[in-house]
């Protein structure tokens, strides 16, 4: 079985990211050759920490590494200032300082959460990823977005703080129920489409052997989007331009999202938001409406939604898109593909166009 290491090329905050099937069992031995942090303390929601938490202590606490375990509920409920704060007051208590290190293990909930605990904590400590959904392995656990959200509006909270090391096991992903590993699919098709119209084909011609979570696959899929991600972030890590990109999907995704009450898993919202980006792409002349319902079909053919759920306040999504992090001046910005591999960013949008998406049955 192949393994891969790519780099985050931050300067002083570069740091590797591993992919391995089965590369749980050697964290410890390799972390505690890092020399990040004194003690550590692993975060997990309680569902990953029953799955694979006594086998991630493990292996920590045979490399000799001190390390305590704190757990939350899972879910998006938890992505929250409230659980923030509990967990920083349990750090306190457990005496935490600066001397320590967090450990993000789960999925991007439990990394956006995390990681903005690290980030603020006695005003930073260091922290290490250990993704364990698709999505939380192709996207979430590089590049050092965190954060929580409010009840205005999703990721509203946060800070941009990067990983000291990302651990990437492949082998977790085959307890993972369907609905979330096609929510990181839904991100997987978002970087064929932005970046990679060779990968866009790969994954064409792979749907069958993903969802079967085909090992070689599955591998050379995850490495080709932490490398698109890495890329973009080494080019421009706090979004002042190009990283925008990797929000496609995202302007009409997070409002549904958030209008669903979080009830909708964010890669699913992600799909929906795609498929109306597509849409508004083509009612701007930029793209084709071929290519445009290749990229639907196949976010379909995958058993995504493509549709914004029937009988959600419309008037409610448009007020969540106005609270989009890409909106300047309140005018809101939109990532549209040109053609499958490429993307603009543009504001010249119309009510009415808007208006047309979001009421399309
Ligand atoms: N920071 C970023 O760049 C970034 C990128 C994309 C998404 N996100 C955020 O990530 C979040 C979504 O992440 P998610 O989809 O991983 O959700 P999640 O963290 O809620 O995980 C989904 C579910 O899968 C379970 N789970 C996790 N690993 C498992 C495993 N190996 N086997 C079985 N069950 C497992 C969890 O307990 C949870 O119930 C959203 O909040 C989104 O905003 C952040
Ligand atoms: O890393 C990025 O940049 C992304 O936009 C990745 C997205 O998939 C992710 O959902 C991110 O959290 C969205 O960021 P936000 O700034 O729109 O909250
Ligand atoms: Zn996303």
């Amino acid at each position: 079985m192949s393994e891969y290491t790519l780099t985050v090329g931050l300067g002083e905050r570069s740091y590797p990211i591993f992919i391995k099937d089965g590369i749980m069992e050697t964290i410890g031995a390799d972390l505690a050759k890092r020399n990040i942090a004194s003690r550590y303390v692993v975060i997990s929601d309680e569902y990953v920490a029953k799955l694979y938490g006594t086998t991630l202590m493990a292996t920590l606490e045979q490399a000799g590494i001190t390390v305590e375990m704190l757990t939350f509920p899972r879910g998006e409920a938890s992505k929250n200032l409230q659980v923030f704060a509990e967990l920083s007051s349990k750090l306190a208590q457990m005496g935490v300082d600066r001397s320590s290190g967090l450990i993000a293990f789960g999925g991007g909930v439990t990394g956006d959460l995390v990681g903005f605990l690290a980030a603020t904590y006695m005003r930073g400590i260091p922290f290490v990823q250990i993704p364990t959904t698709l999505l939380a392995q192709v996207d979430s656990s590089v590049g050092g977005k965190t954060g929580v959200d409010i009840p205005e509006g999703k990721n509203l909270v946060g800070a941009f703080y990067q990983p000291k090391v990302v651990y990437i096991d492949t082998a977790v992903l085959t307890t993972l129920p369907v609905e979330e590993l096609l929510g990181g699919v839904a991100e997987v098709i978002k970087y064929g489409v932005i970046r990679d119209y060779q990968f866009y084909c790969f994954l064409e011609k792979n749907l069958d052997a993903i969802l079967a979570l085909n090992p070689v696959v599955i591998q050379e899929m995850i490495r080709t989007c932490c490398k698109i991600k890495a890329e973009v972030v080494a080019e421009d890590e706090r979004e002042a331009d190009l990283r925008r990109i990797l929000n496609f999907g995202h302007t009409i995704g997070h409002a549904v999202e958030a209008a669903s009450d979080f009830s909708l898993i964010h890669g699913h919202a992600v799909a929906i938001g795609m498929v109306a980006a597509l849409r508004l792409a083509v009612s701007s002349g930029l793209c084709k409406r071929k290519e445009a319902g290749r990229v639907a079909t196949l976010i379909h053919s995958f058993g995504l939604p493509t549709e914004i759920p029937e009988g959600m306040d419309r008037e409610r999504i448009k007020s969540y898109i106005k609270t989009d992090k890409k909106s300047i001046a309140g005018s809101v910005f939109y990532i549209l593909p040109t053609t499958i591999g490429e993307v603009i960013i543009t504001n010249e949008l119309t009510e009415e166009q808007i208006d047309a998406v979001l009421q399309k049955k």
